[in-house]
C-alpha cells in the first residue's frame, strides 16, 4: 500500500435507529451529515450514551447504514467499501489484540495476512516508534493497559492506512500514558497523512485535532 494522503469521507442525512430490550426504539443518529477532508483530523465528543460509538461504526463500514448516504473519496476518486476497508486502520479501547500472541506478532499480524514481505521487521520498526522495543515478545497479557494501547496503535499504523477510525484510544488512560498515546497518534496521523476519526472524553486530546465536533440529540454540532 503506497504511503498516500488520507481517504475523505462524507456522510449525508444518516439516520440509524436501534431497538431497546424495552422493545421501544431510539432514534441514535438523525439526519446527521458530516465532511471529512483527506488528511484531516476530526474528534467526536459527546456525553456518554449519545451514539458516538455508533456513529463511528457507521462512518467505518462496520455497521450497515440504514438510510441516508456515506461516500469515501481517495486521491479525489470515489472508493468503495471493500477498498475502504482494506486501507482503514482501527483503534479500539478493548485493544481487540490477541492474547496468545506476542507483541511484535500482534502487530506483523495485518502484514502476514496480506502477505506482506519483512512483516516481523516492519512490525518491530513500529514498536519501536511506540517505545516497545524491549517488549516485542512479551505476551499481550503481560503488557500494562498503556502499554497494550500502545501494540494496538503501531497495529492500526502497520498498514500505513489512508484513514484511522479510533474510539475511545485513550480510555481506562492514566492522564499522562493518556496524553503520550494522543501524541503518538497526532504525530503518526500527521506524518502519514492519514485522515482521523476519533471518538473521544479526552477534551484535551480532541483540541489537539483540527476540528471537533459534539453529539447530542443525533446531530453533530461543529464546535471548532
Ligand atoms: N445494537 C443496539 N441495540 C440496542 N441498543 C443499542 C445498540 N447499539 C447501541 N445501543 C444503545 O445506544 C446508546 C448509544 O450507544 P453508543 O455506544 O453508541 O454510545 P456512546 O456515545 O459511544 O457511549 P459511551 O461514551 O458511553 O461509550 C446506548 O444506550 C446503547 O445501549
Amino acid at each position: 500500500m503506497q504511503n498516500s494522503p488520507g481517504i475523505a469521507l462524507t456522510a449525508t442525512k444518516l439516520s440509524h435507529q436501534v431497538t431497546l430490550n424495552s422493545g421501544n426504539e431510539l432514534n441514535l443518529i438523525n439526519e446527521l451529515s458530516l465532511t471529512v477532508q483527506s488528511g484531516e483530523h476530526i474528534a467526536i465528543t459527546g456525553a456518554s450514551g449519545s451514539g458516538k460509538s455508533t456513529l463511528l461504526s457507521l462512518l467505518a463500514g462496520l455497521e450497515s447504514v440504514q438510510q441516508g448516504s456515506l461516500t469515501f473519496t481517495h486521491g479525489g476518486r470515489s472508493v468503495e467499501q471493500r477498498y475502504l476497508r482494506q486501507h482503514s486502520g482501527f483503534v479500539f479501547q478493548q485493544f481487540h489484540l490477541l492474547p496468545e500472541l506476542d507483541a511484535l506478532n500482534n502487530v506483523a499480524l495485518p502484514l502476514k495476512l496480506r502477505a506482506i514481505k519483512d512483516a516481523e521487521v516492519k512490525a518491530a520498526q513500529w514498536l519501536d516508534n511506540v517505545g516497545l522495543s524491549e517488549r516485542k515478545n512479551q505476551p499481550i497479557s503481560k503488557l500494562s493497559g498503556g502499554e497494550q494501547q500502545r501494540v494496538a496503535i503501531a497495529r492500526a499504523f502497520v498498514n500505513k492506512p489512508s484513514i484511522i477510525f479510533a474510539d475511545e484510544p485513550t480510555g481506562n488512560l492514566d492522564e499522562h500514558t493518556a496524553s503520550e498515546v494522543a501524541s503518538l497518534m497526532c504525530q503518526f496521523a500527521r506524518s502519514n497523512q492519514t485522515t482521523l476519526v476519533l471518538v473521544t472524553h479526552n477534551l484535551s486530546f480532541a483540541q489537539q485535532l483540527d476540528s471537533q465536533y459534539c453529539l447530542a440529540n443525533g446531530a453533530l454540532t461543529h464546535v471548532r
